[in-house]
């Protein structure tokens, strides 16, 4: 997937094995094989749960609650409104991936665990994973460097506004500004900002919905998930590809390049929210260019800009949410496309990561 563009917190919600730290006192009056389960079993990816549950009545009544519960938001409880899976064409009851609100650094996946499923334990430890807002301009004592100084930054006085509508790139407060979080040039930071759910279709596996009406212009989402060098973002994109080509697997790894105005990319991000990321790693692709435009808005004080979704037309409930993942067809045999748009090409866009 490529872009093309011209001129809640993720270190709160993960656990390494050494940081998940002694378990926490189970409860004595429960049977023993239960005592301690409600603690152990929102830690499990699905086969796991799939083979603990075979194991006994009680921990397959337990387990299925979990999937219950974990199909009833794919956020984890990180955003503020719950994004539940609706699925009529399979037996899928939910996808499996870890959730961060947020870009971060690239970081090993295998040693994390996000608990996901029970109100037992919520998903709310410190992690060791790295916003990529923390690399940016610092002075001599590490603090951001640039920033406004605004009290209030309404008004558009502050030198940092600058996210108005469908431009390419947008300008918002960050981590060096005087203001808080509840200024009103950060638009883009406070997560999911509409009512969405994740639908199951026949052919494209899952896609997302608008659950509300959607009005043009508005701010959707941005796309979180791990950042990665050009190099492991090759690695993992041939990774990918070979999976594909073995039967149902959906990446999610995108490719953002912003070009100067003579053409030529002159900044590429590579962002994977394939296992790590959050609910626009759902967004399909249409050959039409979709509902959704995407716009780079950088921080004032933070060296990345964050790739960020608009509605580009207003978007009735239950409308599928969708954007271009690019123009560029590489392969002949890439993958079909099921966008159903009367422009559809039949192939989904391909390109040399
Ligand atoms: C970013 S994911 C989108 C979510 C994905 N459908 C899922 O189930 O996780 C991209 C993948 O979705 C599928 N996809 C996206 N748009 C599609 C389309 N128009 N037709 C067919 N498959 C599509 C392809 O498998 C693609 O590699």
């Amino acid at each position: 997937m490529q872009v093309n563009l011209n001129g809640r917190v993720p270190e709160r919600q993960m656990l390494t094995a050494e940081e998940s730290g002694p378990p926490k006192r189970c409860n004595a009056r429960e049977p023993p094989l239960l005592q301690c389960a409600e603690l152990v079993l929102p830690y499990l990816n699905p086969s796991e749960l799939a083979n603990v549950s075979l194991t006994s009545k009680p921990l397959f009544k337990l387990s299925r609650t979990i999937t219950i519960r974990r199909a009833s938001d794919a956020s984890r409880t990180f955003e503020t409104l719950p994004i539940p899976f609706l699925n009529t064409v399979d037996s899928h009851p939910y996808a499996p991936f870890l959730y961060t609100r947020s870009l971060v650094l690239s970081s090993p996946l295998s040693l994390l665990r996000q608990p996901w499923g029970s109100s037992a334990v919520s998903p709310s430890a410190q992690s060791r994973l790295l916003s990529a807002e923390s690399v940016g301009f610092v002075d001599g004592e590490g603090r951001a460097m640039s920033g406004c100084e605004c009290e209030a930054c309404d008004g558009g006085e502050c030198p940092c506004a600058g996210l108005d509508g469908l431009d390419d790139v947008g300008r918002e407060c960050g981590p060096g500004c005087w203001c808080g979080p509840e200024c009103g040039n950060r638009l883009t930071r406070n997560g999911v900002a509409v009512r969405v759910k994740i639908v199951r279709h026949r052919r494209k596996g899952w896609g997302l919905h608008a659950d509300q009406l959607i009005a043009k212009s508005q701010f959707v989402f941005e796309y979180a998930g791990e950042l990665l060098t050009t190099k492991e973002a090759q690695r993992r994109h041939q990774y990918y590809d070979e999976l594909a080509s073995q039967g149902r697997f959906s990446s999610a790894l995108l490719v953002v390049r912003e070009h100067l105005p003579s053409g030529k990319a002159c900044l590429r991000l590579n962002i994977d929210a394939t296992r790590l990321g959050n609910i626009a790693r759902f967004v399909n692709h249409s050959c039409d260019g979709g509902n959704l435009s995407t716009k780079l808005v950088r921080s004032s004080g933070a060296l990345l800009p964050r790739l960020c979704f608009f509605a580009s037309k207003d978007i009735p409930v239950d409308e599928e949410l969708t954007f271009s993942y690019g123009e560029i067809r590489k392969r002949s045999k890439g993958l079909p496309c099921f966008c159903n748009s009367p422009s559809c090409v039949g192939t989904l866009p391909s390109e040399d990561t």
